[in-house]
């Protein structure tokens, strides 16, 4: 993470105030506290899945303003049952290995941490019915890439158009992407989530709901009991939740409602280490190069013009780069 990041998070922990007994005398142990996993958030209250059950929890003071997140690991004290009206409380939240942000926009002027612990992100496309949208693609993986997470496409209605076009995009760059269609078989979609935390992304209408649903046959229904027990409506604007898959398959976040991430910070440098082989020839920029296409020294037109690079891998990469700037989805 950098430095900039920690200046700006506000989602970090606040220094403390001034104590007036030694910090030991203060900290309560928590030896019977037991593992959870943030399931939603909802205004201040989480839903946890504490050993398989699902637990209602609000954060405790030693926390001080420290966000807790969907995906976070957490330690929990005190009534753990899962029973109507019962409220344990979070007490530690793990380090997290990633995190994915959202961008401040209008709505919310202060950029946030919205999933954390995630290693995979799909990026749930059409191919057709809603058309393709390469741009907010290229941002999502931009977030992906920032966020060390890796990136996968799912390419849905196969049954209404062909792939290849789309495919011929991110093939470059190396992008591993499957494809679904209406009644097909979702073995290697599972195959590709199988072990992971996968958060997914896509635009209103892509097909993410009927994939989510065909994953996790009840999903509906945990994702209704997730808003009963919160008591907020169904269709809540901008929250992400987690599923189990079935059989300990591995993880998945959907995301209803988010529709920007982080990307106004995204360091060139963090983007391009993310393509080792492109990396190694910037060694010998100047300090500061992008490495995007209008930058007058980078060694990346020096290995393109000596042919020691593949020149749609260098104008993908570039594309990414440039994908950062403006527009405020993904
Ligand atoms: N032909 C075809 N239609 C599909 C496929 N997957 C989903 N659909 C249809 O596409 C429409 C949108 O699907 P949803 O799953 O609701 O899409 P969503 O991305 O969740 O959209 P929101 O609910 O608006 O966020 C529905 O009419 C689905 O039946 C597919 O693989 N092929
Ligand atoms: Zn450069």
């Amino acid at each position: 993470m950098s430095r900039r990041y920690d200046e700006t998070d506000h989602e970090s922990y606040e220094r403390p105030r001034r104590r007036t007994r030694p910090r030991t005398k203060e900290r309560p142990s928590y030896d019977d506290a037991v593992d959870g996993r943030v399931i939603t958030v909802d205004r201040g209250r989480f839903t946890l899945l504490v050993e398989g059950r699902r637990v209602m929890a609000m954060k405790s003071r030693p926390l001080g303003r420290k966000g807790v997140v969907v995906g976070d690991r957490v330690r929990v004290v005190g009534d753990v049952s899962g029973r109507d009206g019962s409220l344990a409380r979070i007490v530690e939240v793990r380090e997290r290995t990633t995190v994915l942000r959202r961008t401040a926009d209008d709505d919310d002027p202060v950029e946030r941490v919205i999933v954390s612990n995630a290693d995979q992100l799909v990026v749930v496309t059409a191919l057709a019915d809603p058309e393709p949208r390469p741009r907010l693609i290229d941002r999502a993986l931009v977030a992906a890439y920032d966020a060390r997470m890796a990136p996968l496409l799912v390419l849905t209605k196969a049954d209404l158009a062909d792939p290849e076009p789309l495919l011929r995009t991110y093939r470059s760059l190396g992008v591993p992407w499957v494809v679904t269609e209406r009644g097909g078989d979702l073995t290697e979609v599972r195959a590709a989530l199988d072990g992971r935390t996968s958060v997914l992304v896509g635009h209103s209408g892509v097909g993410k709901s009927t994939l989510v649903n065909a994953l996790v046959p009840d999903a509906d229904r945990l994702v209704g009991h997730v808003n009963a027990v919160t008591g907020r409506g169904r269709h809540t604007s901008t929250s992400a939740y987690l599923l189990a898959l079935p059989e300990g398959a591995g993880w998945i976040i959907d995301t209803p409602g988010i529709r920007s991430f982080g990307l106004a910070h995204v360091d060139p440098e963090r983007l391009i280490e993310a393509f080792p082989d492109l990396d190694e020839m910037t060694e010998e920029c100047p300090r500061g190069c992008s490495h995007g296409e209008s930058e007058p020294e980078c060694q990346l037109d020096d290995a393109l013009a000596e042919g020691d690079v593949d020149p749609d891998r260098v104008e993908s990469f570039r594309r990414l780069l440039a994908a950062r700037e403006g527009g405020q989805e993904y």
